[in-house]
């Protein structure tokens, strides 16, 4: 977020600009895109070629019709076929047109799943690198610059490549002398579009960031909408979106005036062309080298070639536009996405689920019961503490436990984090230095620390949004880089601190980790997390619309959603990264007793903000600057660790330092 607000409004595109691909390349990935559709475009341009052909049989066929009239004989049979041969090429070039037509959607389509199916998949680093209304642009603008360029400029150039060679020959035919000077004149107009070219491609490229830029500002105001209302920053951010627009403008105004220029130039090149014919040709003539009827013919063809040169000019302009498109759709293509699932296509329709939303929870082959896991490194000050809780850990190993919601659930997960190091960007500082710890499950265990500790990292660490850069974290025995992804984040429910809740019913929010819920279980965990009240208050119940982020719902409600729809899910372990205020006395005693009584099938880690909830907790660790410093119950921390006693002596509120 912070990096857009960074971006010039002058420019309108704050990101520096990738550049455009080298021609080679460009084809290559344009063709990539055309290659499904080879045979349907080669169609369209057959039936194109077929209906202009049956056109030119008109004139012909005028021809015998006059004829006939002045021989006097019935001319209903020529009508006959005339007006068949009016319709037929018609329609088969309206078909052919259709053809193409049909085909540049299907391209534009097939880009925009790839893109989709990458977008959602990407890598949490990649994404927080980028800007999400930008890549949103690129799915949603780019890939119309595609539309024309892979169908109809392919066509255009094929067919006009091929007339233009047909008349050249023809010229050759003429007069050799005559298609040198054409030749030549052509050739040093055509240099001049050349250099032309390029300048249509990076106008497109500016303008589609510009495009681009205009979904980032916008994405950033309406995800902050309030704030930005708040803050009195609506003319501000209007003013840069207005600058982005006048980007587009300037660079699409641009663009227009390289292809116009390009276009008027294929004229010029003719008329040049006609006059030195017409001084050369009269010469030979004069001399007797040609007759005046080859003089006349060539230059009938020479006007002739208009047409052809300008399909191929427009066709070369659109290709520069693609090349603008496929840049900066190949950008996003090459942002790092996690592994996708092994048998899974690409995208199979807007409904496809990872086997994490089946509603199958995966119980591990083996669950190791904490005594087995590997002793983890101790932290200095942790080897000095007692590690409690003990007697959970044999819960493990018994088997059996309930789950949350009704019906048998599966075994509770266990954790370590064995010296783990970790920073979120090369560059940029450690934020775990080796932390270590273990957690048998059930239980709950608390991290607290002052602001900035690591604690969250832990989180985000387990979910593997990111991955470790030294040492291991273990879920069940097992090192989470051996798990595949779906299966680890199946076991996981996840609350985190901010709580979202997205755009659409609360029913679609609640069952978004869990979609297979059944009423039933619905209504339990609404009951658990306190939540029943307001759906009996909400006009539609269940069915109410929560607006754009939940917005119509309060923090506290936003909160409680959160946390049953990782109930729901049913996790083996449930993260909970508690707000720092956000429930009400009586809500946030509801739920501290919902999340004690999870906390006795599942293992529940909280990054705790709140004494009561530390209090609570089985086992507690306190981390410090990317460390662990401690790992006890509340009266032991207390007793022995100074930070913890300062922290809890505060409250742990306001826990800055
Ligand atoms: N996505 C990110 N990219 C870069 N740095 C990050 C990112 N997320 C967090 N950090 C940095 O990592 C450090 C640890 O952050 P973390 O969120 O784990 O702290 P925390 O202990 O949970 O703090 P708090 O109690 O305030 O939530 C902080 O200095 C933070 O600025």
């Amino acid at each position: 977020m912070t990096s857009a607000t960074a971006s010039s409004p002058a420019t309108g595109t704050g990101e520096e600009s990738a550049p455009l691909l080298p021609g080679r390349e460009t084809w290559r990935a344009l063709y990539r895109h055309i290659r499904p559709h080879r045979r349907v475009i080669a169609l369209g341009a057959l039936l194109a070629l077929i209906g202009s052909a049956s056109a030119l049989a008109q004139p012909l066929a005028a021809k015998a019709l006059v004829d006939r009239l002045g021989e006097n004989g019935s001319i209903t049979g020529i009508l006959l076929f005339l007006t068949a041969l009016v319709v037929f090429g018609t329609a088969v070039e309206a078909f052919g047109s259709y053809l193409l037509e049909r085909t540049a959607e299907s391209v534009v389509l097939a880009a925009r799943r790839s893109l989709i199916g990458r977008l959602l998949r990407l890598r949490l680093p990649e994404v927080e690198r980028t800007q999400p209304g930008d890549l949103m642009s690129r799915v949603t603008s780019d890939t119309t610059l595609l539309r024309s360029v892979t169908t109809q400029s392919v066509v255009s150039a094929a067919t006009g490549a091929l007339s233009t060679l047909a008349t050249i020959v023809l010229m050759g035919v003429m007069d050799a002398v005559l298609l040198g000077v054409t030749l030549g004149v052509i050739v040093v107009i055509g240099a001049a579009i050349a250099t032309v070219m390029p300048k249509i491609a990076r106008a497109t490229k500016r303008s589609q960031e510009a495009v681009g830029h205009i979904s980032t500002v916008l994405e950033r105001a309406f995800g902050a909408f309030r704030t930005v209302k708040a803050s009195g920053a609506e003319e501000r951010e209007t003013a840069v979106v207005e600058a982005a627009a006048r980007e587009a403008w300037r660079q699409g105004v641009k663009t227009a005036k390289w292809q116009s220029l390009a276009g008027a130039s294929v004229g010029l090149a003719v008329q040049m062309s006609f006059l030195t014919v017409l001084g050369v040709g009269g010469a030979r003539v004069a001399s007797g080298a040609i007759t005046v009827s080859t003089l006349v013919a060539f230059l009938l063809l020479l006007f002739y070639l208009i047409e052809p040169v300008s399909k191929l000019v427009n066709a070369v302009a659109q290709f520069q536009v693609g090349a603008a498109a496929v840049a900066r759709i190949a950008e996003a293509e090459r942002l790092e996405t996690e592994e996708v699932k092994a048998e899974g296509p690409e995208t199979e329709g807007p409904g496809t689920d990872g086997p994490a939303a089946t509603g199958a929870l995966p119980t591990p082959a083996t669950t190791a019961p904490v005594a087995a896991a590997p002793a983890p490194v101790a932290a200095p000050v942790a080897a000095t503490v007692a590690a409690p809780a003990t007697a959970t850990a044999t819960v493990a190993a018994t088997g059996g436990p309930t789950g949350p919601g009704p019906g048998p659930g599966p075994s509770p997960a266990s954790v370590v984090f064995e010296n783990v190091t970790f920073r979120y960007r090369e560059g940029l500082p450690y934020v775990h230095h080796g932390v270590s710890f273990e957690v048998p499950g059930p239980g709950m265990t608390a991290f607290v620390g002052p602001s900035g500790a690591g604690k969250t990292t832990v989180f985000g660490l387990l979910e593997r949004f990111y991955e470790a850069t030294g040492g291991r974290i273990l879920v069940d025995g097992r090192d989470v880089r051996d798990l595949p992804l779906a299966e680890l984040r199946a076991a996981i429910g996840y609350v985190e601190q901010d709580a979202p809740v997205l755009a659409g019913t609360l029913r679609e929010n609640l069952v978004f980790a869990a979609p297979d819920s059944s009423d039933e279980e619905i209504r339990e965990v609404l009951a658990r997390a306190r939540l029943d009240a307001l759906v009996e208050r909400l006009p539609e119940g269940l069915h109410t619309p929560v607006g754009h982020r939940g917005s119509t719902l309060s923090g506290g409600e936003r909160q409680r959603v959160a946390i049953a729809r990782a109930l729901l899910r049913r996790p083996r372990l449930l993260l909970l990264d508690e707000a720092t205020s956000q429930l009400d006395a009586v809500n946030e005693m509801a739920l501290r007793d919902v999340v004690a009584e999870v906390s006795r099938e599942v293992t529940v880690l909280v990054v705790a903000h709140r004494l009561s909830t530390v209090t609570l907790a089985d086992r507690i660790v306190v981390m410090d600057a990317g460390r662990v410093r401690a790992v006890g119950t509340h009266e032991e921390l207390v007793a022995n660790d100074p930070l913890y006693g300062e922290l809890a002596a505060t409250q742990f509120l306001a826990a800055e330092r």
